[in-house]
C-alpha cells in the first residue's frame, strides 16, 4: 500500500480484477478519444458517428460531451479561463475511469488550453491519449452558428466566447487531424471511419 493525494493518511487499495482482465472480455483496449476544436466545428457529430460506428462493430464506447456534462458534474463552472481548466481536469479524470473500465472513451470539448489537454494525455498510458483536432475554419464554426452563439459573442452579449475574444491553442503533436478537402469538410460518418481505422491499426479494437 501507498500513500497518495495531498492528505497523510489517503492510501491505493488495489483490487485483483484489473484492466487486462476486462479488456479481455471487451475484446478491445480502453482508451481516451480526445476532440478538441472550436464551437461548432463537429466536436459532438462526429463524437456520436464514432460511437455508432465502433458500436455496429460490437465495441463500447462512451461519448462524454462538454456541452452535456455542464448540465451536471460540471453545472457549477463558468467560462472563465480558471473554470475551462477545472472542467477540464475532472473531464481527463472521468475518462481515465472509462479507459480504466475498459470501454473506448469519446471526450468532445473545445478544450482550448494546450497545456490542459496535455495534463489529460498524461492521466494516461503511454497512447492510450489519442487526440483529435477538428481543423475547421472560425469562419465555418460562424457560418454554421447552430445554437446562435457566434452572433451573441459578435454582438457582445457573451463575452469570452473561444474563437472570438477567447483563446484556442490549435494542438502541435495531435494523433489525428479531421480538416477540409478543397474546402469542403468531409460527411461525419467519413471522419468516424478515419477514427476508426486508427483505432483498428493500433490495436484497440481487439483485447
Ligand atoms: N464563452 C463560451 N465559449 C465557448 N463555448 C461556450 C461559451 N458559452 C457557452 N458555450 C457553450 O459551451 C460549450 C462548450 O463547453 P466546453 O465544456 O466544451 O468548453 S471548454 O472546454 O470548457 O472550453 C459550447 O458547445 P460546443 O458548441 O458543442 O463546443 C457552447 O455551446
Ligand atoms: N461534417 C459535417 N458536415 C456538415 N455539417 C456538419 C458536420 N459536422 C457537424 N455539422 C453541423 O455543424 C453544426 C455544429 O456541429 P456540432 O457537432 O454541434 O459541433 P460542436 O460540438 O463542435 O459545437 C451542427 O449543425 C451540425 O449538424
Amino acid at each position: 500500500m501507498s500513500a497518495v493525494g495531498n492528505g497523510n493518511n489517503i492510501f491505493w487499495h488495489n483490487c485483483p480484477v484489473g484492466k487486462p482482465e476486462r479488456e479481455k472480455l471487451l475484446d478491445q483496449k480502453g482508451c481516451v478519444v480526445w476532440i478538441t476544436g472550436l464551437s461548432g466545428s463537429g466536436k459532438s457529430t462526429v463524437a456520436c458517428s464514432l460511437s455508432k460506428e465502433l458500436h455496429a462493430r460490437g465495441k463500447i464506447s462512451y461519448v462524454l460531451d462538454g456541452d452535456n456534462l455542464r448540465h451536471g458534474l460540471n453545472k457549477d463552472l463558468s467560462f472563465s479561463a480558471e473554470d475551462r481548466v477545472e472542467n477540464i481536469r475532472r473531464v481527463g479524470e472521468v475518462a481515465r475511469l472509462f479507459a480504466d473500465a475498459g470501454l473506448i472513451c469519446i471526450a468532445s470539448l473545445i478544450s482550448p488550453y494546450r497545456r490542459d489537454r496535455d495534463f489529460c494525455r498524461e492521466l494516461l498510458p503511454e497512447a492510450n491519449f489519442i487526440e483529435v483536432f477538428m481543423n475547421m475554419p472560425l469562419e465555418l464554426c460562424e457560418a454554421r452558428d447552430a445554437k446562435g452563439l457566434y452572433k451573441l459573442a459578435r454582438e457582445g452579449k457573451i463575452k469570452g466566447f473561444t474563437g472570438i475574444d477567447d483563446l484556442y491553442e490549435p494542438p502541435l503533436n495531435c494523433e489525428i487531424e479531421l480538416r477540409q478537402n478543397d474546402g469542403v469538410c468531409p460527411t461525419p460518418c467519413a471522419m468516424a471511419k478515419q477514427i476508426v481505422a486508427y483505432l483498428e491499426e493500433k490495436g484497440f479494437l481487439e483485447a
